[in-house]
């Protein structure tokens, strides 16, 4: 039974699909602290959230049987994305769900700064009636900065336009094709910071982004701007808004997410010109049932193997691209561990060749499960998967090389390993053969064609007559049957392979009989 844990207020009609199935346990508990959520984490493989839990790095290492973190919403900043990689932790989040309604906020958002409409409510509801304190300005014909050229950004775009508002944008990710084709001209941070007179942020909080307004892009700004920050608190530094609230550089400013959530004691929610929300972004029903049935979609198929898209640190791959995929992830794997399997020595570097149709494809996902194999097999580090296989290549101080190449040797697709170790070098090379399935065929450079399944032995010999007999003689012995067998070799006596599947288990006794035969220089067992 998989259990998961759902530790902040997601929509449970959305998490139907979870709670409906047989297989899952679902445990919601949504008021734990930090100490009580690390002292029962342990006992889930996948974990629900929404902003409110911090997933921290110690929350992850209590997490001993985690495999997947799921988040209802688009920013993952609350959870520590290179600890669960590095503990092979998926983490999923639901990206599409709330964008409409965080846009909604935004302009709502920006409407009501510009005529001040919490404020003369507030006043009224003191009996004041305050029709001169409350001069709004018009959004028709301002220009609106929009930075981050995102989901949200652009449908914040699509409904300024409306407003007849100029649009100007900032995004390095983005191309001025993409702007201007929605509308916004692209300019440079700091062209957008001097001509906006309102400006809105919608990037995620990264390293690059934290901080992105700061004094010095205040000093640059319009006397008179307003602002809206619905994205993340902390793009905007607050103590700088202040200042250049109290300066008279920023005339007012919306703000629905701060650098501490909750911002009890911000000087933010005490200042006249500034109106503020408590992270309601996303806090609607349309959005909270959007983000809770991708979100629980995606966790389910992630634990049931079957094609997934939001992964944060993984390839997303759209699914038809993972099903063309799919049959190659065991052949790269399979390689992966035959190499690692007959190769002595510390592996130094991974060299992967791709040719043919494969190397269209998203290839990443093939060398993180060749890796998988080799470091799984070679170094016995059972938790590598597909998450976490390239951090922990690296942290090994293993080069990985993925070449493409166009040299096919009449294969339709082919992907060659090499492996280097402070020893040896040795290569195997597989391919996907159109309604058989897996081969392996090519060892070292010689040729074969073995179905890679089973039991193997795989023996480095001599090409001289009577040493496969005295193989079949000694397995027979022992009581081994031979069900297929391979032999290749570079030229008429000399270097050879020979590579023999078995029925059953080989001990390592057998393999250090077969070592005795005269010249055979290796033999190897492995099981795929
Ligand atoms: N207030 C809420 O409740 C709420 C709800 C949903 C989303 N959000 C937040 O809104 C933000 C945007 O969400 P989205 O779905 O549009 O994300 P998105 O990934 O679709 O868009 C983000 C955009 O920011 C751009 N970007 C990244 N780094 C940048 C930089 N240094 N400078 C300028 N642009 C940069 C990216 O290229 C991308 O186009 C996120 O921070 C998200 O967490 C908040
Ligand atoms: O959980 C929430 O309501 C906030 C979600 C929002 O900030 C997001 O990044 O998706």
């Amino acid at each position: 039974m998989i259990k998961i844990l759902v530790s902040d207020p997601i929509s449970e009609v959305g998490l139907k699909s979870l709670l409906d199935a047989e297989d899952i346990q679902v445990d919601i508990k949504t008021d734990l602290n930090s100490q009580e959520l690390k002292s029962i984490i342990g006992e889930y493989q996948g974990l629900l959230v929404r902003s409110q839990t911090k997933v921290t790095k110690e929350i992850i290492e209590a997490g001993k049987h985690l495999l997947v973190i799921g988040r209802a919403g688009v920013g993952v900043d609350n959870i520590d994305i290179k600890a669960a990689t590095e503990h092979g932790i998926a983490v999923i989040n639901a990206p599409d769900g709330n964008t409409i309604s965080a846009c909604e906020h935004t302009l709502a958002m920006l409407l009501s700064m510009s005529r001040w409409i919490p404020q003369a409510h507030n006043d009224l509801t003191q009996k004041q009636w305050n029709r001169k304190k409350y001069v709004g300005v018009e959004l028709n014909n301002k220009v609106l900065g929009i930075i981050g050229l995102g989901r949200i950004g652009l449908e914040v775009a699509k409904r300024a336009k409306a407003f007849n508002m100029i649009l100007i944008g900032y995004d390095p990710f983005t191309t001025e094709e993409q702007a201007q084709k929605n509308g916004i001209q692209l300019k440079s941070l700091e062209e957008v910071l001097r001509q906006a007179d309102f400006l809105t942020v919608h990037t995620p909080l990264t390293k690059e982004t934290k901080y992105m307004i700061d004094d010095k892009q205040f000093s640059l700004m319009k006397k008179g701007i307003r602002i809206v920050n619905c994205a993340r608190g902390g793009i905007i530094r607050e103590e700088a808004l202040i200042k250049a609230l109290n300066e008279g550089i920023v005339e007012a400013a919306t703000i629905d997410v701060f650098e501490k959530e909750p911002p009890l004691d911000s000087p933010l929610l005490d200042h006249p010109k500034v109106i503020t929300t408590p992270h309601l972004g996303a806090s609607t029903k349309e959005a909270q049932l959007n983000v809770a049935i991708d979100v629980a979609k995606e966790v389910y198929h992630y634990l049931a193997g079957v094609p997934y898209k939001n992964a944060i640190n993984m390839p997303s791959l759209p699914s038809d691209i993972l099903n063309h995929l799919k049959p190659y992830i065991p052949l790269a794997e399979k390689l992966g561990t035959f190499i690692s399997s007959v190769i002595m020595g510390g592996i130094q570097k991974v060299e992967i060749i791709y040719s043919g149709d494969i190397i269209e494809e998203e290839i990443d996902y093939l060398t993180r499960n060749i890796l998988k194999g080799i470091l799984r097999q070679h170094m016995g580090i059972t938790e590598v998967n597909d998450v976490n296989a390239d951090v922990m290549a690296k942290r090994r101080n293993i080069e990985v090389v993925e070449i493409r190449s166009n040299k096919t040797h009449g294969f339709t697709n082919l992907i060659t390993v090499k492996l280097t170790t402070n020893i040896e070098e040795k290569s195997i090379s597989g391919t996907l053969l159109n309604g058989y399935g897996p081969r392996f065929v090519n060892f070292n450079g010689s040729t074969i064609d073995v179905i890679p399944e089973g039991h193997l032995i795989i023996t480095e010999h001599i090409d001289k007559p009577g040493i496969i007999g005295k193989f079949g003689t000694l397995l027979g012995n022992a009581g081994i049957n031979i069900g297929t067998m391979q032999v290749g070799r570079n030229k008429v006596g000399g270097t050879a392979i020979g590579i023999f599947g078995v029925d059953k288990e080989v001990e390592d006794h057998i393999l250090d009989e077969l070592i005795k035969v005269e010249n055979v220089s290796n033999t190897y067992y492995v099981e795929l």
